[in-house]
């Protein structure tokens, strides 16, 4: 059972910078996610993407944000708790204590949630449920992982497209697989794609993949053609997510839908859990990062109170130690 003054409960942007902003507050902080890599939607659906609406940036990749924020609240030294569902909460002598899926028990001072749009799922990809072996992801936090490798990559989406330009120039081999004609993906990427020597095939579908322990090929099948069989060694199928609140429904949160209903110090229903970003509900609320932001410091610097009444809402200007 471990201690903290401050549980994030998602790795997204809204958590990092609270995780920042409860370090800026001289709190100990833990953040926690059911995805291994921090970065939430960012991550898992756009890092290859630009960002031009967040404040002081023109521009930038959302990977490169994501690194941004964790080099941010590094400082503070926050325990990041990867790969870990928060799955229940309880209270003891008026504290929440959050339960993770591993079983790990984390009394907190308060806890913020910024779950975003739930837990995600990847939409599985129909072989890998026969397939026991490794060599098969759902998104590609860091492409040089797969310098050299042979990847195939199965979707024909935004994700699919924006990590096959990210690995071309670093894999081996790149292959698209995509089961329809058309794509979903912007043009503009597509194009680019078709541009380079990553082969694209259409009207197909992985039928099976071969390997003991690790995937060392698949089995593509053009409709009415012939199985083809292509030696690779990593799979990222780039079908999507889908996402849904998960066990945070049950904590017994006012919710309106899919959001955590707040008040304009982000404070739930709840006593000492305080929610920010894409999961919280109020009339007028905008789903943006730049949004999330502004209320993941306001949650933090109320949660600070709570936790510690005598302490000031208003937590100095971070430009005073400098
Ligand atoms: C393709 C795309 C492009 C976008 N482009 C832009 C843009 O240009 N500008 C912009 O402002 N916004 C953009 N957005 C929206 C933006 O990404 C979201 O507003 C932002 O990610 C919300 O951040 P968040 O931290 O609130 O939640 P999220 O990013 O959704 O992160 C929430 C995290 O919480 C975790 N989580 C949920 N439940 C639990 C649980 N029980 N236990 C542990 N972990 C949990 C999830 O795994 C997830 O990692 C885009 C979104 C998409 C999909």
């Amino acid at each position: 059972m471990g201690e903290v003054d401050v549980a994030v409960v998602g790795a997204g942007p809204a958590g990092l910078f609270a995780a920042y902003y409860a370090g800026f507050r001289g709190l100990s902080v833990a953040v926690v996610d059911a995805l291994p890599e921090p970065g939430g939607q960012i991550t898992a659906m756009y890092p290859e993407k630009l960002i031009h609406d967040v404040a002081g940036f023109p521009a930038v990749k959302g990977r490169d944000l994501v690194a941004n924020l964790v080099a941010q609240a590094a400082p503070y030294d926050p325990r990041y708790l990867l790969g870990a569902r928060a799955e229940k909460l309880s209270y003891a002598d008026g504290r929440p204590v959050l339960g993770l899926a591993g079983g790990e028990q984390l009394t907190c001072g308060a806890v913020i949630v910024t779950g975003g749009l739930g837990s995600f799922t990847p939409r599985p990809l129909p072989v890998a449920d026969q397939f026991a072996g490794g060599g098969i992801i759902y998104f590609v936090p860091q492409p040089t992982d797969l310098a050299g490798r042979d990847v195939l990559i199965v979707g024909g989406g935004d994700s699919a497209f924006d990590w096959a330009c990210a690995l071309q120039p670093l894999a081996r081999s790149v292959t698209l697989v995509h089961r329809r004609e058309r794509f979903r993906a912007h043009a503009a990427t597509v194009a680019r794609v078709l541009a380079t020597p990553v082969r694209v095939v259409v009207n197909a579908e992985v039928t099976r993949l071969h390997g003991d322990g690790v995937v060392t090929g698949a089995e593509i099948t053009v409709r009415g053609g012939a199985a083809e069989l292509l030696p690779v060694d990593t799979v990222v199928a780039a079908l999507g997510f889908t996402a849904d609140l998960g066990p945070l429904a049950e904590w017994g949160l006012r919710l309106d839908r899919r959001h955590i209903l707040v008040d304009s110090a982000m404070a739930t229903n709840l006593p000492r859990v305080f929610a920010a970003g894409d999961i919280t509900e109020y009339p007028g609320k905008v789903r943006l990062i730049a949004t999330g932001f502004g209320e993941a410091a306001t949650a933090v610097n109320n949660a600070a109170v709570a936790i510690d009444p005598s302490a000031h809402l208003f937590p100095g200007h971070s430009s005073d130690g400098t």
